[in-house]
Parts: C-alpha cells; structure tokens; sequence
C-alpha cells in the first residue's frame, strides 16, 4: 500500500525519527492516545484511531516541513525553530508557530573555545574560523558582534543568502563539530551542550550562550485542520501536566487549613471537604512532582495526618 496516497485526507504530524527527543515524544504519543504501528524502514505511520498521519523527520528538518510544507504539526527543540528562522530572509515572518514547551530536551546552543588558551571572549572570535551545525544563528551572533546591521538579503528561491561582510568565517559540519578545534579546522565552534561531557572531553570550555532550548509543540500557520490540531495539543497538554504534577491528600485542623493551603494553593485552587470530626477537614491539591517531598515535611510541620501523594495517569486543564 502506497501510504503517500493516503496522506489527502490526514492531518500531517511530524515527529523526530531518532536521537535524544525521539523516546520522549513517543511517551507523549501514547499518552495522548495517538495509535500507530510504524513499519521498518518507513517514515509514514498512519494513525489508526485518528484521522493523522505521523511523518519521522530527523529534528533539524521539521521546522521547514512545518513552515513551508504542507505539514500541521510537529515536535522539534527550540534551537531547531529558532535555526530555521535566522536562515529566512531578512525581514520575513516566521512560518512556525510555538504551542507549547514540552518540557524534557533542555539544552543550550553555546561558543566554546580550547579550555588551554587564550581565547576567552567571544568578542575574540570575530574574523576567525568558526564551525558549526547551526550556521544561521551563528552568523547572526557574530553579525551582532562585529556590528553589521540589517542581516541576510533574499537570494535565489527564497533562500536567504549568508550574512553579507562578515569577516567571521563560519563553516556547517553536520555532526561530531566537538573535534573541529583538536583538527586545527577551527578557532572556536558553537554546538549544542546539555551534561557537558561532550565539551569537557574534547577539551572545551563555554564562553557564551547563543539560545537557550527545549522541546516544543509547534505548528503551520497555515494548517487547514485548526480544530484536531487543538484538540492534539490539548492531549498533549494533558499529559504534560499529568507528567509534571501528583495528587496530594491530607488532613488537617480546620484551624491550621490557611497555613497548609500556603503550602498547597494547588494548579488553580485546592479541593476542601468537610470531615465528620467538625475541627477537620480534607484537603485534596495539584502539586508539582519536584516539590513534594518538602511539601508533605511542611505540611506535617503544620499539623497535617494521613498525607496521600497519588500519581496523575492523565488530564484535561480545560
Ligand atoms: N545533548 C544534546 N545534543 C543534541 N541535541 C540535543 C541534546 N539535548 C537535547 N537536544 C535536542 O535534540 C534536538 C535534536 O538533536 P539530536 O542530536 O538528538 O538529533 P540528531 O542530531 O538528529 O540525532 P543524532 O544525534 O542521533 O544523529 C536538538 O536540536 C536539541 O533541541
Ligand atoms: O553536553 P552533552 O550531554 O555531552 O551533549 C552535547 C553533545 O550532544 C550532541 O551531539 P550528538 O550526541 O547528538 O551527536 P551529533 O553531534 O552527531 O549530533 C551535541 O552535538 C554535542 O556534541
Ligand atoms: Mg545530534
């Protein structure tokens, strides 16, 4: 079966086929109820239970099948968008359009020099060698730098030409750019950085920040399909928010509810009942995975008996 032809009629969700955001995103899929049996060997999967079809893209490139193709949806980083829009011509809206944060994939696009050197500013760099995989936010950063104003012209077929008079050479190397310094290719690169490993193995060290990043939602601005592109979205809102947050019951002397609904104000507001004991009640609040466990010593300190932390499988923040 030719799965092209049956993309007409789908709304076309692009999703990263391998490296560090694929494993996270296809959790969110399953959360969100998106099913889909991919074949080997192929980058269309159609949804079974939904009319979509998941395209697998490699992360650098579902900004562009977003903004300037026909497809509606898509999980990238934030440094991937903000990438593809430094290479637009000067002057030209972004085609993309944020969603949400997805909150996992947290890293930053950063300029890194040898640690034994005596390059230390990125101000130091203008007018050397510089190798990178994100060349258009590169060039903008060193255009800063060196004061050129005005950015990229319009080219041929709407590419954007590189930053015209810059002095700072910068050349793309599409992967593994750590080793552009030891092979003498470089002066300085400007690569993505999340535990530092990578950089402190090959004897680097960070003396700027390009952008910061993390993985987003992100749609077309000219999708046809608005209402499943919302509906999607507030799936994946959903488990996000079931991702982040637990459920925390307790009891407490009704006398004491103002101090521990300080500790537990909830998403929007916490859930109160009244219990047979006149001076108790129940309380019932949203609280953030990270904070709970200084939650609950808190909550004792203030008098609170029989705390509950009930993990959240799913939910719709309306
Ligand atoms: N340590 C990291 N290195 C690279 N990208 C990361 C890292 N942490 C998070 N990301 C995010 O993942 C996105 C895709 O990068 P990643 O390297 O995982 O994909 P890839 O290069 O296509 O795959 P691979 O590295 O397996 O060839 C990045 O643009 C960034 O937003
Ligand atoms: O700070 P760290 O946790 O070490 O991660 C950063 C490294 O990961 C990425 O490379 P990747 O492993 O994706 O290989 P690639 O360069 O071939 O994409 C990135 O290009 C850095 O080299
Ligand atoms: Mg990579």
């Amino acid at each position: 079966m030719e799965l092209v032809n049956h993309l007409e009629d789908r709304l076309l969700f692009a999703v990263p086929k391998k490296g560090r955001l694929q494993a996270a995103t296809l959790d969110l899929l399953s959360g969100s109820d998106i099913q889909f049996r991919r074949e080997a060997r192929l980058d269309i999967a159609l949804v079974k239970n939904l009319p979509i079809a998941l395209i697998f893209l490699p992360a650098a490139d579902i900004p562009t099948f977003v903004g300037e193709g026909r497809v509606d949806l898509g999980i990238t980083g934030r440094d991937q968008v903000a990438e593809h829009d430094a290479k637009l011509p000067f002057g030209q809206p972004s085609t993309v359009e944020e969603v949400m944060d997805l909150g996992f994939g947290d890293c930053r696009l950063q300029v890194q020099v040898p640690e034994r050197g005596d390059l230390n500013e990125p101000s130091q760099l203008t007018g050397k060698k510089i190798v990178t995989s994100f060349t258009g936010l590169t060039e903008d950063y060193f255009a800063k730098l060196e004061g050129i104003a005005g950015g990229r012209k319009e080219s041929i077929n709407n590419t954007a030409s590189p930053v015209p008079n810059l002095k700072t050479q910068i050349r793309f190397v599409g992967g593994s750019v750590e080793a552009a310094c030891a092979l003498g290719v470089a002066d300085g690169i400007v690569d993505l950085v999340e535990s530092g490993e990578t950089m402190k193995a090959a004897g680097l060290k960070a003396i700027a920040t390009v952008v910061e990043s993390t993985a987003v939602l992100i749609k077309s601005k000219q999708s046809a399909n608005v209402k499943l592109v919302d509906l999607i979205a507030a799936r994946i809102r959903g488990v996000i928010t079931a991702q982040k947050y637990i459920l925390c019951h307790y009891n407490v002397p009704r006398s004491k509810l103002a101090h521990a609904t300080d500790i537990t104000p909830g998403k929007r507001a916490p859930t109160i009942t009244a219990l047979e004991e006149s001076e108790w009640v129940a309380v019932s609040s949203m609280v953030e995975k990270k904070e709970i466990a200084t939650v609950m010593d808190r909550l004792t300190a203030v008098g609170a008996t029989d705390i509950l932390v009930l993990e959240i499988a799913n939910s719709r923040t309306g």
